[in-house]
């Protein structure tokens, strides 16, 4: 990834109109490249290729259209009718998308056989999977697999995308964090050095700075829908059986009376406090909690930190065209995922040498 910034930073260095480069992008493509070898040993896009940019829309529509109310959710007796075409929009955009996952799962299946290398990756485990045949399949079907692999995709990639979007934009309108952070990746990780997993954990100021992105802009600001299992009291509420009820941690992480100054970026309110995001602390909780809360936080967390970290430690970055921090649009779009209404366009410029 820093690659390909590198080469988009070169074609705009000296260009008068600097519109900056679409971040999220290429975030979006990394992620799917990192799962794509996790799952399927092959990286899948570059940021030229046609596919990879159809599937980053396909996935950011379905993203919308799945957290758009339905008016047949009120009224149930106009379902047939699919008043406002949401199905029908969903089933072609879901229907791409599991065309593109699966032609990738397929030529994993071709490759693997004329290969000898014995490596094993996610896609094994998935096709030597056997279950007991009652309450689990006895083995996965090919659709099983392809949807598998589609929602590890569709779980990981918009996710880490947005929230690296966020914190860099933040980061651009609060320019003493942004100081802060490049000044720790400087002293923990050294001049000229890529960032490594092992910095991780002495980099203090840039986990704030995600804890205080995830608080403002969590990427999945209701968590995944429940549904009451049975009757229940809660907070003086009633609440029948089957009512499906939405955590809003987008809420909860503004709540005035959790949070002092609740609407300003400000990472030092993590600075030595316990508060963290694995689902222990409810006034956090972008990953969620309890039982069904993200599978995927270790890798999710560690991508964060080496994906942020190297774009603020290989490049100086600038807000793109004549955007200031005073005119920035910081409005968000709703979906099940939350992300930046109009992308953060920026400008890099190198500040490493070989980022490579
Ligand atoms: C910034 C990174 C990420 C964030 C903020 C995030 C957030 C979430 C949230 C809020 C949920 C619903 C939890 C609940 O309702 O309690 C969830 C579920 C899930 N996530 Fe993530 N996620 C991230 C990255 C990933 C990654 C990298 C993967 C794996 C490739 C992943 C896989 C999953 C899966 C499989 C579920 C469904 C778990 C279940 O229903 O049992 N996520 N995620």
């Amino acid at each position: 990834m820093l690659g390909w910034i590198e080469d988009e930073a070169s074609k705009i260095r000296g260009e008068s109109n600097r519109n900056g480069i679409h971040v999220a992008r290429f975030v979006f493509l990394l992620s799917l490249n990192l799962l794509g070898n996790l799952m399927l040993s092959q990286d899948l896009f570059d940021p030229n290729s046609k596919e990879g940019s159809e599937f980053f829309l396909v996935i950011l529509r379905l993203m919308s259209l799945s957290g758009t109310g339905n008016i047949a959710d009120y009224f149930p007796w106009l379902k047939w009718l699919d008043p406002q075409g949401l199905k029908r929009k969903m089933n072609k955009d879901l229907g791409k998308a599991i065309e593109i996952a699966s032609k990738f799962v397929k030529q994993r299946m071709e490759d693997k056989k004329l290969s000898e290398n014995n490596k094993r990756d996610f896609l094994d485990l998935l096709l030597e999977f056997e279950g007991n045949g009652k309450d689990e399949p006895a083995k996965l079907s090919d659709q099983n697999l392809n949807v598998f692999i589609l929602e590890l995709f569709m779980a990981g990639s918009e996710t880490t995308s947005s929230t690296v979007e966020w914190a860099l934009t933040e980061l651009l309108c609060n320019l003493e964090s942004m100081v802060k952070v490049k000044a720790e990746l400087s002293r923990v990780v050294g001049p000229n050095k890529r960032v490594e997993e092992s910095d991780i954990e002495n980099l203090h100021y840039l986990n704030a700075v995600i804890k205080e992105t995830f608080r403002l802009h969590p990427p999945i600001p209701f968590l995944v829908p429940r549904r009451a299992m049975r009757d229940t009291e809660f907070m003086g509420y009633h609440i029948p059986q089957n009512t499906q009820v939405f955590v809003n941690a987008w809420a909860i992480g503004k709540d005035p009376e959790v949070w002092d100054d609740p609407l300003s970026f400000k990472p030092e309110r993590f600075i030595g406090s316990k508060i963290d995001y694995k689902g222990q602390n409810f006034e956090l909780i972008p990953f969620g909690a309890g039982r069904r809360m993200c599978a995927g936080v270790a890798l999710g967390e560690r991508v964060l930190h080496l994906v942020l970290g190297s774009l603020l430690h290989h490049f100086d970055w600038e807000l793109g065209g004549n955007v200031t921090k005073e005119t920035i649009d910081m409005r968000d779009i709703l979906g099940v995922t939350m992300r930046k209404l109009e992308p953060l366009l920026a400008v890099p410029k190198m500040c490493l040498k070989s980022a490579g």
